[in-house]
């Protein structure tokens, strides 16, 4: 029976997934093979030694020690895309809202209740509305920092509304490139993307790079009165830096999904409780693509979207299988295929792939494999992770 550790609200559609005959998935597991969560943070938990990956059924992986899981031959996966369309969803309703005055001009209507004369009503919606009149989006311009599964699919989206849209993402990948519009004008650089939107939408991984890289030297050059959406994480600002933005009037505006106590006693700030993903479409996808993802690696060794291991497949026909993880240095492979051979021991399929630091192998073998033989093999050096699937 295998057993995977649950965290946060996972969709049942996700843990039904997980065949009942060969797997229990709930949140108190104790010695689990894996880990299925989303959001929750990992940073301060030591996992239990019999965790082998850690799936988020969604995009941030920020909340996960990956460096530490690598080195410890834990496998990481996200689910890239499978909640994009929900994000660009609630990047056209921050891009509403903020042009508008929905809420507070919601809140107006509300603030009528007591009213009961038709009459006085219609006055005071008559003279109310004009404290809420708007700007319109088409011919604004969008720039849009991050082109990735979420960000290409708003730049794409905002040019359906008639917005013109500025992308900016050093580290395009070329399979992303392709999701994007002909008609998204390339920025060479984020201040020369700032400079020339009305609207600023982060699309970017909270990474070393880009923690706090919207601050006081970067808003300088925003233009006067743009809005900035931030529905990717909180902590890819400065928040005082954004504050002073907001109340000198050099933004006109910050959507958030990330609300702090300073910020949610701003009146420019417009803040969602960490809502972007939480649709019941987007929170099904990723569950089902985490739960597959981990099932494939549980039962076969297969790696599919981590974020810290080479992608590798090898189809299952005959044989016994193992798997491992070693440093990327050269003869690694070579001694484990040396010390089979000297066992007299026959390959019958073999994968190796690496990525970065790390190389990782799938290999098929013509005999039942012992603990004896997997104890040789994490002997060999630099292997720091083996196991019999
Ligand atoms: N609010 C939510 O509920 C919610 C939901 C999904 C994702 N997110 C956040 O949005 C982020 C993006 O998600 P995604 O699915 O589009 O990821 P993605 O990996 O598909 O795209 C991220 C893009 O950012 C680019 N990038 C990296 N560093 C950059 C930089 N310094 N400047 C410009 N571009 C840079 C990458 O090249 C990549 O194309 C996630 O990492 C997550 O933090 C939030
Ligand atoms: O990175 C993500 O996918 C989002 O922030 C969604 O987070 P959630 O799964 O906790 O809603």
């Amino acid at each position: 029976m295998k057993k995977i550790r649950t965290y946060n609200n996972i969709a049942d559609k996700g843990l039904n997934q997980f065949p009942t005959q060969t797997y229990q998935a709930s949140s108190d597991q104790q010695t689990p093979d894996a880990i299925l969560l989303r959001s929750h943070k990992l940073h301060n938990e030591t996992l239990p030694k019999s965790v082998l990956a850690v799936a988020r059924a969604g995009a941030g992986v920020n909340n996960i020690p990956v460096n530490d899981y690598t080195q410890q031959g834990i496998v990481v996966f996200n689910t890239p895309g499978a909640n994009a369309n929900a994000v660009k969803e609630l990047v056209m309703a921050s891009l509403l809202l903020s042009a508008r005055g929905i809420t507070q001009s919601m809140n107006y209507v509300k603030s009528l209740i007591d009213i009961t004369d038709d009459n006085e009503r219609h006055q005071k919606v008559e003279a109310g509305k004009k404290q809420f009149g708007g700007f319109e989006l088409q011919d604004k311009t969008l720039g849009v920092v991050g082109l990735g599964a979420i960000g290409a699919k708003v730049a794409n989206m905002a040019l359906s509304l008639g917005m013109k849209v500025i992308g900016y993402d050093p580290k395009l990948s070329v399979e992303a490139a392709w999701q994007l519009s002909s008609q998204v004008t390339k920025a060479d650089n984020l201040n020369s993307l700032l400079a020339r939107s009305d609207y600023v939408t982060l699309h970017v991984p909270a990474v070393e790079s880009t923690i706090g890289f919207i601050n006081q030297e970067s808003l300088t050059s925003v233009k006067e009165g743009a809005t900035l959406i931030n529905l990717a994480r909180g902590e890819l600002v400065n928040e005082t830096d954004v504050i002073h933005a907001l109340d000198t009037g050099k933004l006109n505006a910050y959507v958030a999904d990330f609300p702090t106590a300073n910020l949610i006693k701003h009146d420019k700030a417009i803040l969602f409780p960490h809502l972007g993903a939480s649709t019941a479409e987007a929170e099904e996808n990723c569950a089902v693509m985490a739960a597959n993802q981990l099932i494939d690696f549980l039962e076969n060794g297969n790696i599919k979207n981590s974020v810290n291991f080479p992608t590798i497949n090898m189809e299952r026909t005959q044989g016994d299988r193992i798997t491992f993880a070693n440093d990327n240095v050269p003869k690694v492979l070579g001694e484990v295929l040396n010390l089979l051979a000297d066992l007299n021991i026959n390959v019958i399929d073999l994968v190796n792939k690496s990525r970065d630091d790390i190389a990782y192998t799938i290999l098929d073998i013509d005999q039942t494999v012992t603990p004896e033989l997997i104890d040789k093999i994490a002997q060999v050096e630099h292997v720091f992770h083996v196991r019999a699937v």
